[in-house]
């Protein structure tokens, strides 16, 4: 089980000096979509150059051109890049075709995919890397979480790998690797509070025991 640290409220510095706290105890660091639509894909290069020992992913959340995009994130050095779920199956072919080529990664983010169980089982068969479901920040707001979600993915999926994102704190944590994903997406649950690497070395410390 990995840890990703999203970084989706700040700009490419502040992100940098975030990473720098808690480096030691992440996994993956993705660039989230609001820093990407702000920044560019250079906050992807810069952030990657910056810490190469870590993976990056670039919160796309790619919905069309999936290949060129996927392109794109990888010559900026993205090791994984996200695609919608709720895209065109030609999309997400595209996408996990143009990866392989580029020896990258695919996550395809749940978010607002109404039948859970079936799409999960149809991007397993496309061959897709990750599988993630994810409560976004609207629907964290009315109370929504992906626990059920998750449970729902890792009953069908034999292939990909499975994440979940959205809203986890360290009291929640618990209740999430319970259910064992491969990977465990935290944002504002370690960039927001006041002693962040405290905070991610307990995470750490609670992943590893799986
Ligand atoms: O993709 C995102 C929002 O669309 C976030 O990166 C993801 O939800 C994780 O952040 P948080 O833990 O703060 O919810």
């Amino acid at each position: 089980m990995k840890l990703q640290l999203a970084l989706d409220l700040v700009n490419i510095q502040e992100a940098k000096e975030l990473i720098r706290e808690v480096e030691e105890h992440i996994d993956i660091i993705e660039i989230g979509t609001p820093v990407i639509k702000i920044e560019g894909l250079k906050a992807v290069t810069e952030i990657k150059e910056a810490f190469p020992n870590l993976l990056v992913l670039a919160d796309l959340k790619t919905m069309d051109a999936a290949a060129y995009e996927v392109q794109k994130a990888s010559e900026a050095k993205a090791d994984i890049v996200t695609v919608l779920g709720v895209a065109e199956d030609e999309s997400i072919k595209g996408a996990v075709a143009e990866a392989k080529k580029q020896g990258k990664q695919v996550l395809v983010d749940l978010i607002a995919v109404k039948d859970i169980e079936t799409r999960a089982k149809e991007l397993d068969a496309f061959g897709v890397d990750y599988i993630c479901v994810h409560t976004g920040y609207d629907l964290q707001a009315v109370g929504k979480n992906s626990f059920a979600d998750l449970q729902t993915i890792k009953g069908v999926v034999k292939h990909a790998k499975t994440a979940i994102a959205g809203g986890i704190k360290l009291e929640t944590l618990p209740e999430v690797i319970s259910v064992k994903p491969d990977l465990v997406i935290v944002g504002g649950g370690i960039a927001n509070q006041d002693d962040k690497k405290a905070v991610a070395a307990k995470m750490q410390a609670m992943i590893q025991q799986r």
